[in-house]
């Protein structure tokens, strides 16, 4: 396994030395122009500039994750899409070209979404929660009603037209599912919800650059067979990235967890990554806010990381999985 971080934007920070302390070297990164106040990895000089940075401090980019530009227009299937998908295509090109072979990517309109952001974990650690009631109550998007027929429509589409510069590029795209998985939010259609979402997903196209993020605290909060669908898309070589939390309820109401609080038996899932000899990146996803810090960033201040990476680090030992 690699084990990675996931870094927003391109400015050296107190993260990059904590991560590099935990001895960290792989960075997935997000590098949408609100984060770096420069232009989208569509631009290879602006890449190249960012992936020299992360150098010059001890990382190799290995793969992006998010939106690194507004992808409202494809998801939505919106006038203007043509030209997203050019850039698209080119930011592929351009990771191809700087050896960057992970792109994390998803297909929610509304992006991850809670609906609170200061729920009490254990002794007073803040995590996030979701609960569709409340999200019922609020205003739709600009965008009002779109269904998940469309969605779906403008996914296929979206494949389509990238797999190929993805393909050329030798770069793994890899599907992360709609957190929370809800049919619906704000008026927009989510469609990948469950596990049969993700497989008719795989079905759609044949590809050595199309697979998934396993993102196991959304298959968890689908009420999914975790373990079972490690052994599944692992044995078809589909995972290639796996993000690590855990999370209490279901995808109606939820909250999360410290890694080593929730209801699943981390060292369970770790053997079945074992199993199916998993060897690409995994990080450590959405972490508590700890006493000290401002809970801005929820799911990403760094206390509850330096836990959850060591938490994860104690059992990839105790179970003899190499990092690579
Ligand atoms: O919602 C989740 O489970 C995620 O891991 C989503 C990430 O937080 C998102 O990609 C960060 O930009």
């Amino acid at each position: 396994m690699k084990l990675s971080f996931l870094f927003f934007g391109n400015k050296p920070d107190e993260k990059w030395v904590l991560a590099r302390q935990m001895g960290i070297t792989k960075a997935i990164v997000k590098l949408a122009p609100e984060l770096t106040g420069e232009l989208p990895p569509w631009d290879f000089k602006s890449l190249e500039k960012s992936v020299k940075t992360y150098q010059e401090n001890g990382f190799e980019v290995i793969g992006f994750e998010g939106d690194q530009f507004d992808m409202d227009r494809i998801k939505l299937g919106l006038e203007g899409r043509e030209q997203d998908l050019e850039k698209y295509r080119q930011m592929l090109l351009n990771m191809g070209k700087l050896g960057i072979k992970l792109l994390c990517y998803n297909f929610m309109a509304t992006g991850w979404f809670r609906t609170a952001k200061n729920v009490q974990e254990r002794a007073g650690a803040l995590v996030s929660g979701f609960s569709m009631k409340d999200a019922e109550q609020l205003p739709l998007t600009k965008y009002g009603h779109i269904s998940a027929e469309k969605i779906w429509k403008n996914y296929a589409y979206f494949l389509e037209q990238v797999l190929p510069a993805a393909e050329k590029a030798g770069v793994k795209m890899a599907l992360h599912p709609d957190d929370p998985p809800v049919p619906i939010l704000l008026g927009i259609g989510r469609i990948f919800i469950n596990a049969e979402a993700t497989r008719k997903a795989l079905s759609l196209v044949d590809s050595p650059s199309h697979g998934v993020t396993f993102c196991q605290g959304t298959y968890t909060t689908m009420g999914e067979d975790v373990k079972q669908l490690i052994t599944e898309f692992g044995e078809q070589g589909k995972i290639f990235f796996v993000h690590i939390r855990d999370v209490e309820g279901n995808a109606e109401d939820f909250r999360e967890t410290f890694h080593d609080n929730g209801p699943t038996d981390m060292v369970e899932m770790f053997k079945a990554y074992k199993g199916i000899n998993f060897d690409g990146p995994v990080r450590s996803d959405h972490v508590p806010t700890m006493a000290g810090e401002t809970n801005q960033q929820h799911g990403y201040e760094m206390k509850g990381n330096l836990f959850g990476i060591g938490y994860m680090k104690g059992i990839m030992e105790a179970l003899a999985i190499k990092e690579n």
